[in-house]
């Protein structure tokens, strides 16, 4: 029987360029994780930090092995957090809701993997033959089913991006919606943005908003890897914003500089170029 006080896993995954990784970045996921367990209902057993491949564009981003380099180097001491190179590895920039998939898929793969160790290997041939890719509870002898379901994976982002779902042509309708629906958003409250008139204004955000968790940043930071990346150029220091391990990496690269800050300069940033042409990202949250 499943037990009623039983919570809900989840897993929240930060999608973004971390180009560098700031304080504020690994903020985010303790922001998540508080307001999570303070509702009584949910269990974060992992955050993963999945930074966006080269070819995204983006001006000013840098290579993505030193980017995740400095993700890893951030995240060292963290028992929770953990950066994933799977994005970052593929030769074109993937939608965010694919990542979102893989990383489901993922769990759900270790999850049976698990649940299969459980069963006497003398039963492992009949079980794959009759329930081919079933997830299924364990039922172990003369003992209660191990229900487990796979935990949730849920969008961590600032407010910033989600209301960038309202910018023409950068996301498909249809991605959003199955992201909300799906998936689950996790939003930190960013200065500049009123991400509850956003949702209000959309009907589908309006629609899956319990779906659509914001959470109130009180002790703000407005740090950002724009302000590192100028304060770098300028030669002013970064100490207390950027872990000191990323800093030093930094330093030790030399990696931004007036001409990395030039990089894909006048090129058209990937989602861009992908769904110009696609009628129903043009307008993705139109009403
Ligand atoms: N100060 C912040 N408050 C809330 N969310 C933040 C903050 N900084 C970053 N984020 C969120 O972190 C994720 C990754 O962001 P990203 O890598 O773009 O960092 P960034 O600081 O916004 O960088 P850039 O200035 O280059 O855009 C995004 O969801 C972004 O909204
Ligand atoms: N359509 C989409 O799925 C879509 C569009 C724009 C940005 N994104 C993602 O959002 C993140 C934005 O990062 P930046 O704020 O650094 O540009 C990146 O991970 C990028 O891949 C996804
Ligand atoms: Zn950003």
């Amino acid at each position: 029987m499943e037990d009623p006080d039983r919570k809900t896993e989840v897993v929240l995954l930060a999608c973004g360029s971390f180009n560098p990784i700031t304080n504020m970045h690994l903020r985010l996921f303790e922001l998540a994780k508080d307001y999570f367990h303070e509702t009584g209902k949910y269990k974060v057993i992992k955050g993963i930090i999945s930074p966006v491949g080269d070819a995204y564009k983006k001006k000013g981003l840098i290579s993505a092995n030193h980017r995740v380099t400095m993700a890893k180097l951030a995240t060292k001491n963290s028992d929770w957090v953990e950066v994933d190179d799977w994005e970052s590895c593929q030769s074109e920039w993937l939608e965010t809701l694919k990542v979102l998939r893989y990383h489901h898929q993922k769990l759900l793969s270790a999850d049976v993997t698990n649940s299969l160790q459980h069963v006497p290997i003398t039963k492992l041939g009949r079980k794959r033959k009759q329930e081919p890719n079933r997830h299924e509870p364990v039922k172990k002898k003369n003992q209660s089913p191990v229900v487990k379901s796979v935990p949730q994976v849920k969008l961590l982002c600032g407010s910033d991006m989600l209301e960038s779902f309202g910018v023409p042509n950068l996301w498909k309708l249809e991605d959003i919606t199955e992201i909300v629906e799906k998936h689950g958003l996790v939003c930190i409250s960013r200065a500049g943005n009123n991400v509850q008139k956003f949702i209000y204004e959309s009907d589908i955000l309006w629609r899956h908003k319990n779906n659509i968790h914001l959470v109130e940043e009180w002790i703000t930071n407005d740090i950002s890897s724009t302000k590192i990346r100028r304060a770098l150029r300028r030669g002013q220091s970064i100490r207390y914003l950027v872990p000191d391990v990323v800093r030093a990496y930094i330093e030790k690269n030399r990696l931004y500089s007036p001409e990395s800050e030039d990089r894909n300069a006048g090129v058209v940033l990937a989602p861009f170029q992908k769904h110009a042409s696609d009628p129903k990202s043009s307008q993705a949250l139109s009403n």
